[in-house]
């Protein structure tokens, strides 16, 4: 049985919004590759003790607010990891490699120029993607729709599922289009709950499968460079998402909804406990808002996905 290794890392964010990293000296585990500063726990420690103490250690900064981000098990040839991720948004001290570690502050986006640990794949992604993720709902006629999509987006939107079972290929297509104009101007990704096949017709950020579309694939369905999300409602579905290479999924019902009557709700515990394992960043759906966004965070979650707390409910 290989080492299980409990090791806390920071995601730290100057006021530039710009990332520290960190290179690992050549002769240790993961040597050479530039890492997020970290580092195991000591008997007794939570994870954000070995966080302070660790960044303290390392980087000479005093952690002042930090919150989870992510956490990944992952198994090298020589140890199992469990990456516990947080995000530091405020520190003081001035950061550089007391272990005599080269250190840089880096913008989000030129993160993908640094070769990382394997483990840290999902951490790439979870920073790209917001805490809460809306699904599109109803409205009236299609004019009355993009006018909800566009004041969603006006608001705090990044993320938006395309749903509409009701409309025909062709009006969903149509739609599609036109709503990726808006989210385009808005800087937020849009994923179309469809066959993959429609990213032909629609060049879209990416594609929300279904529980039923999920059992079809065997392998990514989509090219890497478009966001794959997945809708899980058991431990076995979550497997086989990560298996495709799933982004992101929705994890549901946490809560009971009015939507779905009569499903028996997984509750907050079963929530974690089904995550915990898998390396994908997770949205609790399900009778849940934006109170609930800490709480999903806090039990290892990305945020919260749902229609009716995002999409604007009435007329606009
Ligand atoms: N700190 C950190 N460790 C990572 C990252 N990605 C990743 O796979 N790891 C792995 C590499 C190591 O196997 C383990 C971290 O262990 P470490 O050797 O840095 O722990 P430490 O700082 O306590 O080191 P030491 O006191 O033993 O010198 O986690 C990352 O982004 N940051
Ligand atoms: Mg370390």
């Amino acid at each position: 049985m290989p080492k299980h290794l409990h090791v806390a890392a920071a995601v730290v964010r100057n006021d530039k919004g710009e990332i520290l990293i960190a290179r690992r000296p050549a002769t240790v585990d993961q040597g050479g590759l530039w890492e997020f500063p970290g580092g195991k726990l000591a008997p007794y420690e939570t994870g954000r003790q070995a966080l302070d103490r660790e960044l303290c250690e390392e980087v000479g900064i005093q952690v002042e607010s930090a919150s989870p981000l992510i956490r990944i098990h992952h198994r090298y040839p020589e140890r199992a990891v469990l990456l516990d991720v947080w995000q530091v948004s405020a520190f003081s001290g001035e950061a550089y490699g007391r272990e005599g570690q080269a250190v840089r502050w880096v913008k989000e986006e030129d993160l993908s120029q640094y070769s990382f640990p394997e483990a840290n794949k999902p951490i790439l992604k979870a920073l790209r993607l917001p805490d809460h993720y809306m699904i599109t709902g109803d409205a009236e006629n299609e004019e009355q729709w993009l006018q909800k999509l566009h004041v969603a987006l006006n608001t705090d939107i990044e993320l938006v599922q395309f749903r509409a079972h009701d409309l025909s290929e062709e009006e969903f297509v149509k739609r599609a289009n036109a709503a990726l104009e808006l989210t385009r101007k808005a800087g937020a990704l849009l994923l179309l709950n469809a066959e993959p096949s429609i990213l032909d017709r629609v060049d879209a950020d990416g594609i929300h499968l279904t529980t039923e579309r999920l059992s079809h694939y065997a392998s990514r369905p989509i090219p890497a460079g478009k966001w794959l999300s997945c809708a899980c409602h058991n431990p076995t579905q979550l497997q086989m998402a990560q298996a495709l290479g799933a982004d992101m999924v929705t994890y549901s019902p946490v809560l009971a909804t009015e939507s779905h009557p009569g499903v028996e709700p997984l509750g907050w515990q079963e929530f974690h406990n089904a995550i915990e394992p898998i390396p994908v960043p997770v949205y609790a759906l399900g009778g849940l808002g934006r109170a609930d966004i800490r709480r999903a965070r806090g039990l290892g979650g990305q945020g919260v996905a749902g229609i009716r707390a995002f999409w604007p409910q009435g007329a606009v």
